[in-house]
């Protein structure tokens, strides 16, 4: 479970201050398949950032798992994240010298997973978010819906408890950034992940079994689904 407490956060620039999350709670729990949606600037980013152990807290409180990440330091968070987090991003920020299956196996080197364990896990992901046959391909020779897919993998491959993906179909035409929501809807089914997105988009927010929207840094609404 995730627990955010009156977590704020405001960005110095110069002398203005700006509040990007004012006393935000928020409870997540496990499996949970959770749109963050708001207009621009409305702190979605911010507060899956502070979900995510990318960026520290001014004040208030999170934690995953009954651990206080909030009061982790660098090296601490670094090390939550690998093990209990994965990400997707808008870009799908793939590494463009590495095939597909590169991109996704490195994660799990990083993790000293055995060699032997490693490529079976590695296919066997590939081939659950429908890129079977395309493991040698690097990124450029891929569309961007299959590139989304890589990332995808990359997150799953790991067996995270909890996957944050920031605008994960921005970057998408609307019939591919459907399939992608329901590929990431159907992991989160088969795997028990629970999914953390943002979005603008209403279609990609009719897919949440739960929206929370944000606005001015503030929880305005949320709405169960299902
Ligand atoms: N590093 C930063 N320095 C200064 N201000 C920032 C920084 N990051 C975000 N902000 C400001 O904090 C507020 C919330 O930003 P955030 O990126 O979380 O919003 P968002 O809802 O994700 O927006 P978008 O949909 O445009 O990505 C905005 O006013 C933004 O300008």
């Amino acid at each position: 479970m995730i627990k955010v407490q009156k977590v704020s956060r405001n960005y110095k620039t110069g002398e203005s201050v700006v509040r990007a999350l004012r006393q935000v709670s928020l409870e997540i729990q496990d499996g949970e398949f959770l749109s963050i949606a708001g207009p621009s600037g409305s702190g979605k980013t911010t507060l899956l950032n502070l979900i995510g152990c990318i960026d520290a807290i001014d004040d208030g409180e999170i934690s995953i798992n009954g651990q206080k990440v909030s009061t982790m330091n660098k090296e601490e968070k670094t090390s939550f994240r690998r093990q209990n987090l994965g990400f997707i991003f808008q870009t799908y920020n793939l590494i463009p010298v590495l095939s597909a299956y590169e991109n996704v196996s490195f994660v799990l080197s990083l993790l000293d997973v055995p060699e032997a364990e490693v490529r079976q896990r590695t296919y066997e992901i590939l081939k659950e978010v429908g890129l079977e046959g395309m493991e040698n391909r690097r990124p450029s020779r891929l569309s961007g819906g299959q590139q989304q897919r890589i990332a995808i993998a990359r997150a799953l491959v790991k067996r995270p408890q909890i996957i944050l993906a920031d605008e994960p179909t921005a970057n998408l035409d609307s019939k591919t950034g459907e399939e992608i929501l329901k590929l990431m809807k159907r992991m989160n089914e088969k795997f028990g992940t629970t999914f953390i997105f943002s979005t603008h988009d209403k279609m990609v927010m009719e897919y949440a079994s739960r929206l929370v929207q944000l606005h001015d840094g503030s929880i305005v609404s949320d709405e169960r689904r299902q």
